[in-house]
């Protein structure tokens, strides 16, 4: 863990089931390489990952079986570790790359911006070789302009210890904002290519499919549904991400899915046992699922070491690289000090404890002045997907504006817009489904990516911060005394409520609005006849079509820059201004 980190925690743990054939997973780091270092039951960090692989690898070894690490994409934006540098990534690259991963692929993030996906192309894909699986995902080459494979489309291998063959595909959902370098073929195409024809009919004891794609999502059941009418009964396992939440499913008896949450919080295990050669005949497979908090503890149990033991040689200079990169990108530089925590979900919206609300009523008012047209009337709408963590009391930090924001996003506008139309928008916006059927702009995209799963708030009767655990035959630490259980991950997924290795307390989830809105300089009575609408500059396309639905002809061409800067240092300039205290 990185020096000032927030010193691990114990919880009653549920151990890993190991099988034939085991996985570490990660997925949506974004950046967070560095661990949680407020957080106690998520503050391990790269280096940390890279001592428990090795050990982990080594039991496989010592057991004879396998183990494979996998990562599903997104690593970056959204933390100071590869948001901070010019060029972003300066130092993310080579830490990352000390993992030793064995089938990876692209995610959305790696591919808004031409730069980072240009970088994704110099550094992930070299640096990971035959490693790096692009199913459906094309690279323009700036200088000729050809377009080609990201990286190779599958990958077929044998495990280590059993020599079992592998067939591995690496996808992405159907990203359609994706920079101009890079093209995404829907998956529905991809499948129906003659080379994925011919891989899924390769001789093999296990397909592999790792994705940038949520396990409920449909592209994942599409590439199942294609693998499995040719292949009645080899096993398929699935991995996959972008939704942020720890997730698990079987899509048939001989399949399984898992997801393993986001930054850093988790690393997911699964394991399949039975016979999986495909000479044998069919027998029934079991599957498991564990969503391993980056908690160093529990590391240390799972590897059954301890403190002295568990760090190698490697992973402790991963751990110093990291803490170098730190201090030289001065991430520990603090704006001010945040005087209370705010929530994304965790609190209602609106409410006092709510960080759209606080960016509704506070921040943005305070930033959003066009000096020139300070006493225009204007509405600011800012997507809730735009805001990317939660506020913790204390240090407000380099590091923390980009883990609320990490994004360039600009606040644009139309100027005199009428205010019958403009005052329509958030209510479209903030409706379910798409805004036009055949704009393929889903609203979903607006909200936090969360809320592609989690459709409803989930509430707990009693909120169990405060309960003493005594476990029943989970492991316990602390030499078997009661403990108090620490909020963290509850999860309940299709296989069960028994996934994750730390038992925690509940935290409540309150669903929020795709967007929010700041009404400023309205007339104190009546409404005035136009407005200024200000909006982050990555709603644009939703933003046009609603003011079209509401009668009102703008294009891309009526849109201007309304202030200089990103949301990201306006945030800062603002904290510096109204949290100045020290802590
Ligand atoms: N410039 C951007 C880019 C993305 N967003 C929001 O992030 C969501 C996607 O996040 P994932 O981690 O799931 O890929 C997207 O749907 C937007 O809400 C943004 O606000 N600005």
């Amino acid at each position: 863990a990185q020096p000032h980190a927030a010193k691990p925690i114990a919880a009653p743990m549920r151990d890993l089931k190991w099988g034939k054939l085991n996985f570490l997973h990660t997925t949506d780091t974004h950046g967070w390489h560095a661990g949680h270092l407020q957080e106690p039951q998520y503050s391990a960090d790269w280096g940390d990952y890279v001592s428990f692989a090795e050990h982990m690898r080594k039991k496989a070894d010592d057991r004879g079986v396998d183990l494979l690490l996998v990562d599903t994409g997104d690593r970056v934006e959204g933390n100071g570790l590869y948001d901070a540098s010019d060029p972003k990534g300066q130092y993310y690259y080579d830490i990352y790359r000390e993992q030793d991963v064995d089938i990876i692929c692209t995610g959305n993030h790696e591919l808004y911006i031409a730069s980072t996906a240009d970088r994704e192309h110099k550094y992930t894909v070299p640096n990971f070789k035959s490693k790096y699986i692009a199913s459906n995902l094309d690279y323009i080459d700036p200088k000729s302009g050809v377009k080609k494979p990201m990286a190779q489309r599958y990958r077929k291998f044998q495990t280590k210890n059993q020599k079992l063959d592998i067939v591995a595909f690496g996808f992405l959902f159907d990203f359609t904002g994706n920079a101009n370098n890079t093209v995404v073929q829907p998956v529905r195409e991809t499948i129906q290519e003659e080379w994925f024809q011919k891989a899924m009919r390769e001789e093999t004891d296990v397909f592999v499919v790792i994705g940038h794609v949520g396990v409920q999502m449909r592209e994942f059941k599409d590439i199942f549904r294609a693998i499995r009418e040719q292949n009645p009964s080899t096993p398929i396992l699935f991995f996959g991400g972008h939704v942020h939440v720890r997730d698990a499913t079987s899509y048939d008896s001989r399949s399984f899915a898992i997801a393993s949450g986001r930054y850093m919080e988790t690393i997911g295990w699964m394991s399949v046992d039975g016979e999986l050669r495909k000479s044998e005949d069919e027998a029934a497979l079991t599957f498991h699922r564990r969503y391993i908090d980056n908690n160093l503890y529990g590391l240390h149990h799972h590897s059954g070491l301890n403190s002295e033991t568990f760090p190698t040689e490697h992973g402790r200079n991963v751990t110093a690289m990291i803490a170098k990169a730190r201090k030289e990108l001065e991430l520990d530089y603090t704006f001010g000090c945040a005087p209370k925590d705010y929530w994304m979900t965790r609190t209602p919206y609106p409410s006092e404890n709510s960080i759209y609300s606080l960016l509704e009523e506070e921040v943005l008012p305070a930033v959003a002045i066009n000096p020139k047209r300070a006493d225009v009337p204007r509405l600011v709408i800012a997507n809730t997907g735009a805001i990317r963590f939660d506020i913790f009391k204390g240090a407000f930090t380099r590091d923390t504006t980009y883990i609320i924001s990490p994004f360039l996003s600009v606040l644009s506008y139309i100027p005199d817009v009428p205010y019958p139309a403009a005052k329509k928008v958030i209510k479209l916006l903030n409706s379910a489904g798409k805004i036009v059927a055949d704009a393929h702009l889903e609203n979903e995209f607006l909200a936090i990516p969360e809320q592609l799963s989690i459709k409803e708030s989930i509430i707990y009767d009693t909120p169990e911060s405060s309960d003493l655990f005594e476990a029943g035959d989970l492991q316990k630490p602390l030499g078997g005394k009661p403990i108090r259980l620490v909020e963290g991950y509850t999860t309940r997924d299709d296989i069960g409520d028994d996934g994750d290795d730390a038992i925690h307390s509940n935290i409540n989830f309150y669903t929020v609005p795709n967007c929010i809105q700041a009404e400023l300089s309205l007339p104190p009575e009546g409404e005035p006849e136009t407005v200024d609408l200000v909006f982050f500059d990555f709603i644009q396309p939703w933003v046009l079509i609603a003011l079209r639905l509401s009668g009102a002809q703008y294009t891309k061409e009526d849109v201007q820059s309304y202030i200089e800067g990103t949301f990201t240092e306006l945030m800062a300039g603002w904290i510096a201004k109204n949290w100045p205290a020290k802590c």
